[in-house]
């Protein structure tokens, strides 16, 4: 293996300094640092721009996502109906690659690209698996050899990809390996690399891309596969982050969340960091083998996202009821990532935190999108009628956002909206308090274009009073999005530029029915609506 030196490195073709360096952060259990990070080179203010890469160098698609994605710039044909993905060009279509059958892409222009930057040493090795469905993880792998074998990864990449840890040792002792070494067997077939690289080196590849990689989002955070890349997979993991990633098309950019001073480490979170302590602990020692020791984790379960509405032990007597059935029958109670406290009422509400979670992930491999949101109903119920669960603790709050998501896909907006205007007002300002927090301005932009959509329907889907007036609801949501979207994306990003010009053309809209009185129309009218539509988030029970 190659070691790093503590000598600061800056990538090539990067706008703004940054630079690795040996962390602090990763210690042994003797207190001894033994891994890098990435540290800023230069003072961030929250929502500046530290640095972005062009590409990640190597990205890889879920299975699901290879049908409907670019392969090259990652854009997303399908998704939202209502408008949230304004950012992709009208007509976006993808055409199967007729080497490998497998990837498809948007334009000649991204076939010819990806042809060049690697594509043109795999195809081939991808038809030959072309009807079966291949890992991302391997996809990736097989792509970093080929692309090293041919001499498209330059040795400084190569030295700094090597660098990472593979935690072979890790995988050893959790039973894993067996499986890792499969996989790698298969990778070196598939990427005809038998000749340069041995059974060992290629299992050490595979595993580095297991606990190295990174998501590959759309610019509104829909998941879309996995990415490598030397330099992002630096960056270190806090619950308690200073910089996020965000990306606009194949482009990824690190941002500041909060001030971040020179010499500094940038570390991002791994997870979702509104989780429960005991879940974020669980999750992160199981994926990528260490104990998070960051500012948030020192104070153990004592913050919000702990929090329960009631104690314990005034669990009302039928949910004690449930509880101790869900003990004696499944081993939610026991699992660490459950934790609450030792005593039986403790264990209870452990249990049925568990149920939740289970309940959750059940929802997360479902495809229909009736059958999900049952789940998801039955999750929301067992969170909100034991009384344990505040609106904004998990996964209370992630069920919501997926019952969002499901009610827009089957087209019920008037159950999507109350519940979009319930977590605007009581979870997003506690989950994100920074207004620029990019979960925070996708997800009140989601609100804004569903809010205009049923501005833009006749009776307005049995939503409409006489007071409401949905046009400036959601222009007053746009306006909100449109400030920090610079901070939350950048300001040439093609999120924050379709952002613009939605506000641009609301405000010719309403130039040309109010004429040059807009100004005073909105600040007369605006915090009226704001009031109703702050009501509207009661209208649900849960
Ligand atoms: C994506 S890599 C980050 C780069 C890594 N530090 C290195 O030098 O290879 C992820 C690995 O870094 C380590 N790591 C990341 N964040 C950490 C943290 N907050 N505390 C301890 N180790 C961490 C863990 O070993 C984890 O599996």
């Amino acid at each position: 293996m190659v070691s790093s030196s503590s000598e600061p490195k800056y990538p090539p073709g990067t706008s703004t300094p940054f630079y690795l360096a040996r962390s602090e952060i990763c210690v042994d259990s003797t207190g001894k640092c033994i891994g890098d990070g990435v540290f800023a080179g230069g003072n961030y203010e929250p929502g500046s721009h530290i640095f972005t890469l062009n590409r990640p160098l190597v990205g890889s698609l879920d299975t699901e996502r290879l049908i409907d994605t670019c392969a090259h710039c990652y854009v997303w044909t399908e998704g939202s109906g209502i408008g949230s993905r304004l950012y992709v060009k009208e007509g976006t279509k993808v055409q199967t690659c007729a080497g490998c059958k497998k990837f498809r892409y948007c334009s000649k222009d991204c076939q010819n690209d990806a042809w060049n930057q690697g594509h043109k040493h795999e195809c081939k090795n991808l038809r030959s698996v072309n009807d079966k469905s291949v890992p991302k993880a391997v996809i990736a792998t097989m792509e970093i050899l080929t692309r090293r074998k041919h001499g498209l990864i330059t040795d400084n990449a190569w030295e700094l990809l090597c660098c990472l840890d593979t935690h072979i040792e890790d995988f050893k002792a959790n039973g894993k390996y067996g499986g890792i070494e499969l996989m790698a067997l298969g990778t070196s077939q598939l990427s005809f690399t038998q000749d340069t690289f041995s059974k060992d080196f290629v299992a050490g590849m595979y595993a580095r891309v297991l606990t190295n990689s990174l998501t590959v989002v759309t610019p509104t955070f829909d998941p879309l596969g996995i990415m490598i890349d030397p330099y992002l997979c630096h960056i270190n993991h806090s619950c308690d982050p200073n910089a996020f990633v965000v990306m606009d098309g194949p482009e990824v950019a690190i941002r500041a969340l909060r001030p971040i001073k020179k010499d500094e480490e940038i570390v991002v979170s791994y997870i979702d960091i509104t989780n429960p302590y005991s879940r974020r602990q669980s999750e992160l020692k199981a994926r990528w083998f260490f104990t998070c020791k960051c500012s948030k984790c020192q104070k153990g379960p004592t913050l919000q996202e702990d929090n329960w509405t009631i104690q314990p032990g005034n669990l009302a007597q039928k949910w004690k009821e449930v509880a101790d059935i869900i003990v004696q029958n499944e081993n939610f109670a026991q699992d660490p990532a459950n934790y609450v406290g030792e005593s039986p009422e403790e264990r209870r509400v452990a249990a049925l935190q568990g149920k939740a979670f289970a309940g959750y992930e059940d929802v997360q491999r479902m495809t229909d999108p009736h059958q999900a949101v049952k789940g998801i109903e039955d999750g929301m119920r067992l969170c909100h009628q034991s009384g344990l669960w505040p609106v904004y603790r998990q996964p209370y709050a992630a069920f919501r956002d997926d019952l969002i998501v499901n009610m827009l896909t089957v087209g019920n907006f008037p159950i999507a909206f109350p519940q979009c205007a319930k977590r605007y007002r009581y979870i997003l300002p506690k989950l994100y308090p920074e207004v620029a927090h990019p979960i925070r301005v996708v997800q009140t932009w989601q609100t804004a274009m569903l809010t205009l959509y049923l501005a833009s329907q006749e009776g307005t889907m049995g939503l409409a009073q006489p007071s409401v007036d949905f046009s400036l609801i959601a222009f007053m949501l746009i306006i909100e999005v449109k400030n920090v979207s610079a901070q939350s994306h950048g300001e040439n990003s093609a999120f924050a530029k379709s952002v613009k010009k939605k506000y641009d053309e609301i405000v010719t809209d309403l130039e040309s029915k109010l004429g040059p009185n807009v100004d005073d129309f909105v600040a007369r009218a605006m915090p009226r609506q704001r009031e109703i539509f702050m009501e509207m988030a009661d209208w649900m029970q849960y």
